[in-house]
Parts: C-alpha cells; structure tokens; sequence
C-alpha cells in the first residue's frame, strides 16, 4: 500500500486559531489569526501534513501550486522549488520594507513563494517518511541531538481583548510593567520548563523594557536573555540600550531596522546582534555578514523555503562563524513538529529557539507536543511523527468560513484600532 509515492490528491484548509492580546510595536494580535493547513495524500494512502502562514496572499499561490502537483513524486523534493517559480506573484503584495506587516522582514515575490512551497516541502517529507518508515530527521541527514531547547517568548499583553470582541480567554492575565512580565516567565518556567527568555519589546518606550530585563536578570540569575523591539529604535537608541544592559542578554534582536543601521549599532557595541528581520533571504546574506551587521540568524523555514533551505542557512552561517537559531510566529504543532526535525539536525544550533506555541491553546493535532525542560524530544516515529485530529481542522475551518474576511488577513495594528481608534503602525524608529 506504501509504494506508490505519486501524489494523488492535495487538500488545503485554511484556518482561523485563537490568539491572545500579544503586544508587538505594530499593534495587538487578533483575537484569531489565519493559519493554512496542507495535507498531501499519495497513491499508496499515505497522508503527509505542513502547515503556513494563511492570509489571503499565501491562498492565492498555494492554491495553484496545489493543481500542479499531482502526480509527481513526494520525494521529488527539489522539483517543488520549480514549480513555484512559475507561480505569478501579484505586484501589490510585494514590498521591499524591512517592517512590512507581521514583522518578518522584505516581502519579495520569491519569498511568498518559498512561504508557500515550505509548507508542501514538509508535507512531502512527512508523507515520504511514513512511507519509508524514517523519521524526517533521517531524510535530513540524521539527528545530532536527542532534543530541541526552546526559549519562554515574552509578550507584554491585555488581560484580554477589548470587550465586545469576539475572541477566547486565556489564563495567561495583563503583563503590563516588569513585574508582570517576571511573573509571565515564572509561569513559563513553572509550566514548560524554559530556561531561557526571549521579551518582545517595542512595545513600551525603551527604559520601561530596560527595567523589565532587570527584573528578569534579577529574578532569574545567569539564565539566558533576549529583547526583540523588531526595529523600532533608532542606531543611538540601540546603543544607549546596549550600553545599560548589553552584558545582561545573549543578544539583541533587530534593535535598529536594515543591514545599514545593525551594522551600526553592531560597530558600535560589543553585544551580539539577533535578526529575523534584516537577513530574511539568501539575497540578503552577503551584505549582512560582510558588514558584520548580524552575529545570529533567526531562520524560519516557512519563509526560508523548508526544512532544507534552513540546513543550507544553517551551513551558510557556520561558513562564515555567524550563529544560528529559529525564529517564530504564531504557528501550531506540525510547524513545531518540523522545527524540531531539523533543528535536531543542525550541528551549530547553539541557541534555545523561539516558539509561540505555548500561546496557541488551540491546534490541529490529536495530542499536543509537550516541553519537559523547556525542551521538545526528537520524535523518532516515521515523518513528523505527529497525527492530524480532523475534527479540530474541520471546527478551525468553520471558523475561517464564517468568519468576516477582516479576520482572514493578520494585521496588528487593525486589531489594536479596535481599542484605540485612530491608531496607526507608528514610523521607525519609534523611539
Ligand atoms: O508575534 C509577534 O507579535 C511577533 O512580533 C512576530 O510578528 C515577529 O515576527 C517575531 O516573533 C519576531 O521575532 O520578530
Ligand atoms: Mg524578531
């Protein structure tokens, strides 16, 4: 029944998961953001699963993508990447600013491709593992660790939505002030067992989240730190910043926007520069590390284009002595599932990578994937080694169909307008 790997049918099923109030310096996250879940099923019987970024402008390419590839064989991994080439990508989604909404980066038109591809490259290679009987971290080369570290991703965040919005609860409470957000790391720890913290700034003006890393450095002695403002600081800001509490973080991440102003603020400092902003493609690596701009790259394989363009970051990175981790957006368990795999298989993984799943109380797996230590075990099972519950697909779904189409696109600084009306993304540098 396995043997047949051409691929028969692939279905495609966006989704609207509950999110919670999550402070970012463009705004709030909606009360539920859009999430695209693929599923490739092979002429064997076989199911493989991916999952990505789910607004308007990822359907649209995955939606041809999709009527272009049955037939051809899940192992033909690269021909994927060919296929996409030819998807044409509409003019008004492409934007070269650094900041573009979600915070991830430029928006060429290859990397809403390769933001689409990722999510059937996974598919495929969990529909070839089950077929194979490997886990994807042995179609990857092999795992060179046992488990995964990742890092509690503070937020700055309301008690919950403005009232009158439709939205779940979350019983996470306000973190408003440093104190509150000590208390939100404590319950990460408490919970899932991180030993390191990542505090999503940009939110508040700068000496505000100056205090709340002290505090953290007080309440957690010696424990890994990072500060992410996404770029809302200007190259003196990020210096002062660097200055007061450089020697308390593992690094800063995007402290200033673009290549040019990190490779500032890099000259100017001695504390290591984080991004997931300023190298974000492989077109944006030569400037970036010949100026020095970036001691780390946060990698994504949902818009790096896949498990395998991560491995091939990751090499990139080692070539030149700049770090490697993983970046995070709202995702669910099968993109955690994928991190894992081939975050295994990366031997210069030396820092605890982000995840946002600990905030998504919904997801689309049967059993949740679980942290002990603040680490995900490498699932040896065939493929990703995690089951799809189709119901919860089928309720998530419902949801995108009835919702309004304001919900189907993510965007931060709509869902704070809500509260604040008049509100618009503020300019960079903000501060
Ligand atoms: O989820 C958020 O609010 C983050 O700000 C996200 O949009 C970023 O892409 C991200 O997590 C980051 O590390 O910059
Ligand atoms: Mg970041």
């Amino acid at each position: 029944m396995n043997a047949d790997l051409a691929i028969a049918d692939v279905r495609l099923t966006p989704i609207l998961v509950a999110d919670p109030p999550l402070l970012n310096t463009q705004g709030v996250h909606q009360p539920y953001t859009p999430r695209l879940i693929v599923e490739i099923v092979t002429a064997g019987g076989i199911t493989g699963v991916g999952e990505t970024y789910g607004d308007t402008k990822y359907l649209e390419l995955a939606r041809p993508f999709a009527e272009q590839l049955k037939g051809r064989q899940v192992s033909d991994l690269n021909g994927l990447f060919t296929v996409a080439d030819e998807l044409a990508v509409d003019r008004s989604r492409v934007s070269a600013r650094v900041d573009v909404g979600g915070l991830r980066g430029v928006q060429t038109a290859d990397k809403l491709r390769l933001s689409v591809v990722s999510a059937f490259e996974v598919a495929c290679l969990d529909a070839l593992g089950k077929a194979l009987g490997l886990p994807v971290h042995a179609l990857l080369g092999g795992k060179v660790r046992d488990a995964v570290e990742y890092s509690a991703y503070l937020f700055y965040k309301w008690a919950a939505h403005p009232d009158g919005v439709p939205a779940e609860r979350d019983d996470w409470g306000a973190a408003l002030d440093p104190a509150g957000i000590v208390e939100q790391a404590r319950r990460f720890t408490e919970r899932y067992g991180f030993t390191s913290y990542k505090l999503k700034g940009g939110v508040f003006a700068p000496e505000e989240e100056i205090a709340a890393v002290r505090a953290l450095a007080e309440a957690f002695p010696g424990r890994p730190l990072r500060l992410d403002p996404n770029g809302a600081w200007s190259v003196e800001t990020s210096v002062r910043v660097a200055e007061e509490v450089g020697d308390l973080l593992e690094y800063l991440e995007d402290p200033a926007l673009g290549t040019p102003a990190m490779a500032e603020v890099a000259a100017r400092t001695g504390v290591p520069l984080a991004t997931n902003m300023c190298v974000t493609t492989f077109a944006e690596i030569e400037e970036a590390f010949t100026r020095g701009a970036v001691q780390v790259v946060l990698s994504d394989h949902h818009y790096w284009g896949g498990l395998r363009n991560t491995q091939q970051l990751a090499a990139i990175c080692r070539t030149f002595g700049v770090g490697i981790s993983m970046h995070s957006n709202t995702h669910l368990g099968i993109s955690l599932a994928a991190m894992t795999q081939v975050a295994a298989t990366v031997p210069n993984l030396h820092h605890a990578c982000d995840t946002h799943y600990p905030w998504q109380s919904e997801d689309v797996l049967g059993e949740r994937i679980a942290f002990d230590g603040g680490s995900v075990a490498v699932s040896d099972a065939p493929g990703l080694g995690v089951e799809l519950d189709r119901e919860r697909v089928e309720f998530l779904h419902r949801r995108w169909v009835e919702a309004d189409g304001v919900l189907r696109e993510r965007d931060d600084a709509a869902a704070m307008r809500v509260a604040r009306p008049g509100w618009v993304a503020p300019s960079v540098p903000r501060w």
